[in-house]
């Protein structure tokens, strides 16, 4: 028999306006709130305060959305927001989409990052982020989420390199899609973005027959504009390579393949990848001459950074789906005499490596894996794998927090201990960041 008590919520109704009291962050960009007993995701809110908002999605027994429409009792927190058409002066049916943390000052923003972080870790991870009472955890968080160099004097704002914006199939007008839906939302700037991109963005301009404008300001190549035609099935910029800078180090990269989106982000984390690096080789816990993996590689930006403090020998294969990407990577690394671009699904070439010979087997054991999987995470299928190849040390790159808490869940249970965990804020004013997490087996 079920033990669970009759729900005693009041159905809510969608358009219905209510007074919410804002409790909690939650992973996603959203607030916490309680109505009835139900528990209420609130769009444009700031923890502790208390706002009105109007029901968007109810459909769900065990929870609801909703947007807030005014501000009751306002957090300290609470900036203007950065992007006019995104603000809760709109009807948050009008309210542009990416930028979801624009109403809350810069170092807030910050320290709701961090306790999203830590939540995820606590309850998917089994990780406690140590502290020695409340305070002194708060003032952890606070610092925990590390800036990108300029942000804070730039407001977060022109950041930007890789911007998205959708043709609305009936007008024909472009801009950013709407929180939550696929609503194109016709706007006067890009505040987010590069002044590249703010220079060539065809805002008043539309463009009927085209899906997508996908606007690129590489660092030591002219911005470019790609367009996506309805129904097409090549990505655009797909063969149009352009050139990016990480400190005095050159990459190539196709257009319209993956490369982070801040200006700064390609070397906060190749940066953070090599100190990582160079921390194990301290601790002799690093083998340049072992089967080191740099998975989920793109265009070889961390098996850089891994062969920048081990050295341009050491051994390292990166794998990657992407064949493009994957040519850019073998020619971005072939000063590199130890390293190997692979085109591969990273299940498919760790399936063949567990079958490979017991020397090679042993020179993996002996190996540092780096992986920077999408948001999605690695999984438990690929978490498997790594736990079989029981490498010595795992370098995880994270763009998703509950992703990496799941996998560090995996990690944990096959024997790793986490033995370091760092924070990017590297999409200011969005509730998305940067994790790097350090394992090392037992
Ligand atoms: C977050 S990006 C990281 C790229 C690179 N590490 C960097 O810093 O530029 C994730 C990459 O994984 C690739 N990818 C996605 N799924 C994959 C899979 N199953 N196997 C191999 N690569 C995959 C994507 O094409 C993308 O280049």
């Amino acid at each position: 028999m079920s033990s669970r008590a009759p729900s005693t919520s009041a159905p809510l109704e969608i358009g219905e306006t209510i007074e919410l009291e804002i409790t909690g962050i939650a992973h996603g960009g959203v607030s916490v709130a309680r109505h009835d007993g139900r528990v209420v995701f609130v769009a444009d809110a700031i923890p502790g305060e208390r706002v009105r908002a109007r029901v968007t999605d109810a459909r769900k027994k065990s929870f609801a959305r909703a947007a807030v429409v005014e501000v009751l009792d306002a957090s300290e927190a609470r900036r203007p927001h950065v992007w006019a058409e995104a603000a809760v002066e709109r009807a948050p049916e009008d309210r542009a989409g990416g930028a979801e943390f624009g109403h809350i000052a810069l170092p807030h923003q910050r320290l709701l990052k961090a306790q999203v972080l830590a939540d995820a870790m606590h309850r998917f991870g089994g990780v406690e982020l140590a502290a020695a009472d409340d305070d002194e955890l708060g003032e952890a968080l606070a610092e925990f989420v590390e800036a990108a160099p300029g942000d804070d004097e730039a407001n977060g704002l022109g950041y930007r390199t890789r911007v998205r914006l959708h043709v609305d199939p009936e007008t024909g007008a472009i801009g950013p899609y709407a929180a939550r839906s696929r609503r194109v939302i016709p706007v006067a700037s890009l505040p987010l973005a590069s002044a590249g991109i703010g220079r060539i963005a065809p805002l008043e301009e539309a463009m009927p027959g085209a899906a997508t404008v996908d606007l690129v300001d590489p660092s030591a190549d002219d911005p470019r504009m790609l367009l996506g035609l309805a129904g097409e099935k090549t990505r655009a910029g797909e063969h149009d390579t352009i050139r990016e800078l990480v400190e005095d180090r050159g990459f190539l990269v196709r257009a319209g393949g993956f490369w982070q989106v801040h200006r700064e982000a390609p070397a906060v984390l190749f940066t953070a990848v090599r100190d990582a690096v160079a921390e194990l080789i301290d601790e002799g816990r690093f083998d340049p001459a072992a089967g080191n993996l740099d998975l989920y590689g793109g265009v070889g930006l961390l098996a850089a950074a891994m062969a920048e403090a081990a050295g341009p020998g050491t051994k390292v294969t990166t794998v990657e789906v992407d064949g493009g990407a994957t040519d850019d990577a073998a020619e971005n690394l072939s000063e590199l005499v130890g390293a190997l671009a692979v085109t591969a699904r990273v299940d498919r070439h760790l399936g063949e490596l567990l079958r490979a010979s017991a020397p090679v087997r042993d020179r993996l054991r002996r190996g540092t894996v780096v992986l920077d999987p999408p948001r999605s995470g690695a999984g438990g299928d690929v978490m498997g794998q790594l736990a079989e190849l029981a490498p010595a040390n795992v370098v995880y790159v994270a763009c998703d927090p509950v992703a990496l808490a799941r996998d560090t869940r995996s990690l944990r249970d096959a024997g790793y201990e986490l033995t370091g965990l760092r924070a990017f804020d590297i999409f200011p004013h969005t509730h998305h960041f940067e994790s790097l997490a350090v394992f090392q087996r037992g």
